[in-house]
């Protein structure tokens, strides 16, 4: 199969850990119900890629996310290899006891930087969201396990248009401070230019949260995808959040497309000789393999043209 030309550039990292999300920000959004053996399949053959973070399933209210109500189901047929990790969404302690039930030992917790997505998201205002997330994130480091943080909506908002960066920053500090040991800053709507993530990346290390703790979660919506993370990297980021095949989206953010598809990351990070520890091949056949069984192409523009 092609490969890039590898030809590296200052001021990038060596590494760089790729939190996949195709399983749950991927699936989330596919309105026809997938079958869990395909999913456990689906998630079974990333990790055989290589992939080494996988986000599996959300464990949120089953009305809201009809496409992921077998979490419990989903979870009892994987058997995943020592030192890969799965962790799920969750955003209270409802979700938190189902996890803790099925034996989860990472979750991630997500917030909203605005008022509008976190009534449409999570049915709560800006505040009372950290009514719902401060108990949950306590119980679970109390039971060992280790959260993550999201932040919606870091750089527009479809109801309320731009976001204040002191908004964004002020959502994702909290999160730090109750517990969170990574904050993974999301372009839901996909709307982010590079500009944008280096003055939010630069905000967040002004207000004491360091790089390292952060993440990026990019969607490809006006094509920035791939730009804006290049621009994260040269900030000191080393976790990048895709979704194999580009498929995603949030069913609650209007406008929102496709995550930022893996292998489209991929195809720059190993041409960039950044080292991942995954393989193209593999998981453009997966992407291919899933596509099939979703009854329509792959939006990734590297599975489109290494697969035909
Ligand atoms: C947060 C809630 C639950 C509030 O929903 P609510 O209706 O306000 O919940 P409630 O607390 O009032 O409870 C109502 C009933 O739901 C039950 N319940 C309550 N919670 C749960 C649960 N976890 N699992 C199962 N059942 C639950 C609860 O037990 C109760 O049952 P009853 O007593 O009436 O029989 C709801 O709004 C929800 O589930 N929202 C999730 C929406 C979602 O999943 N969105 C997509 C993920 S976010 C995203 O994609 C963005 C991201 C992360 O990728 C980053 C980016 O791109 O920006």
């Amino acid at each position: 199969m092609r490969e890039p030309q590898l030809v590296t550039a200052e001021g990038l990292p060596d590494r760089v850990t790729i939190y996949e999300v195709g399983p749950r920000d991927g699936l989330q959004n596919e309105s026809a119900i997938v079958d869990v053996a395909v999913k456990a399949e689906f998630i079974r053959r990333l990790v055989d890629a290589g992939l080494t973070t996988v986000e599996t399933t959300s464990f949120v209210h089953p009305k809201w996310v009809p496409q992921l109500a077998d979490a419990a189901e989903l979870l009892e047929q994987l058997d995943l290899p020592d030192g890969v990790r799965a962790p799920v969404l969750v955003p209270n302690e409802r979700g938190l006891d189902r996890a803790l039930a099925a034996g989860v030992r990472e979750i991630a917790i997500f917030a909203s930087a605005t008022e509008t997505f976190a009534t449409k998201n999570l049915n709560s205002t800006l505040d009372e969201q950290f009514t719902m997330f401060t108990p949950t994130i306590q119980r679970a480091l109390d039971a060992g396990l280790t959260v993550r943080g999201y932040v919606s909506m870091c750089y527009g908002d479809p109801w309320e248009g731009d976001v204040p960066i002191d908004q964004v920053v002020k959502v994702g500090a909290r999160l730090v401070e109750l517990g969170c040991h990574e904050l993974s800053l999301g372009d839901t709507i996909g709307v982010a230019t590079p500009g944008q993530v280096t003055a939010l990346i630069r905000a967040f290390t002004a207000a004491g949260v360091p790089v390292d703790k952060l993440a990026v979660h990019f969607h490809d919506t006006y094509g920035q995808a791939l730009a804006n993370t290049v621009t994260a990297l040269r900030e000191g980021i080393t976790t990048v959040d895709s979704s194999a095949g580009g498929l995603g989206g949030c069913p609650y953010a209007e406008s929102a497309t496709g995550n930022l598809a893996t292998e489209d990351l991929l195809w720059q990070l190993n041409g960039l000789g950044i080292h991942t520890g995954v393989n193209l091949e593999k998981l453009v056949t997966t992407s291919t393999w899933m596509a099939g069984q979703l009854g329509k192409p792959s939006p990734s523009r590297v599975v489109q043209a290494l697969a035909g």
